[in-house]
């Protein structure tokens, strides 16, 4: 039985050789899968739309890790990132930054959170987050200062309202922390073999694969 999909990015349509990129084995099987593809991530809005485009998917994009969404022609921008600002400027007068060089183009686009490179020692980034209202969500690929309130969870139920879909129809694949909350929505939820801890114990089932050949995995037995 085939069913609508919401997939991560990092860590679940990239390459299982460990090589950079995503794996372009999932391009056509996405491409022609018979129901909508919600793409969530917890990176910058271009970037989905992005690989939407270059896919040939219609743009239902989850991106900032629920912070903005975008379906059917309605954008939806969940808070702003001023309060991320502000703890990165606290983080810099302890005589850290974000860990990416100039141009930052992990931060350029971004509008309502603010990602760190995962050399920016853990403990600073924590305190000055925390001090702000502010909580650090590892990807396993960046550090992300977001909202405790938002998660693509959330971002699933509002594609899902614009799609005239149930959330508990989608099946979800991911692989990291910032996937639980989609996978509480979801009807089913895959982690990924590589996935963290707190995915793979939030998850209905675990993939054999890793990476793009999990997610893979995943689309074979659904159809
Ligand atoms: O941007 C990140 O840190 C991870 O992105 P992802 O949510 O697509 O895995
Ligand atoms: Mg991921």
């Amino acid at each position: 039985m085939t069913a609508p999909l919401v997939l991560d990015i990092d860590g679940t349509l990239t390459r299982a050789d460990g090589e950079p990129g995503i794996d372009p084995a999932v391009f056509e099987p996405l491409r022609e899968w018979p129901e909508p593809v919600v793409i969530a991530t917890g990176k910058a809005f271009p970037f989905p739309v992005a690989l939407s485009q270059f896919v040939g998917l219609p743009e239902r994009v989850i991106a900032e890790n629920g912070g903005v969404v975008y379906a059917e022609g309605e954008m939806t921008v969940v808070g702003a990132r001023d309060d991320a600002e502000a703890a990165v400027a606290d983080l810099r007068e302890r005589g850290y930054d974000l860990g990416w060089g100039e141009p930052d183009l992990v931060n350029r686009w971004r509008e309502t959170e603010i990602a760190a490179n995962l050399d920016v020692p853990e403990a600073p980034l924590r305190a000055v987050a925390a001090e702000h209202g502010l909580e650090v969500v590892d990807t396993g690929y960046a550090y992300h200062v977001k909202d405790p309130e938002i998660g693509k969870g959330d971002g699933l139920i509002a594609v899902a309202d614009l799609l005239d879909r149930e959330p508990s129809s989608f099946v979800a694949v991911g692989d990291s922390e910032n996937d639980v909350s989609t996978f509480e929505v979801a009807g089913e939820s895959y982690a990924v073999a590589n996935a963290d801890d707190a995915a793979r114990e939030a998850a209905d089932h675990v993939t054999d694969g890793v990476h793009a050949a999990g997610a893979l995995e995943v689309l074979e037995q659904i159809r």
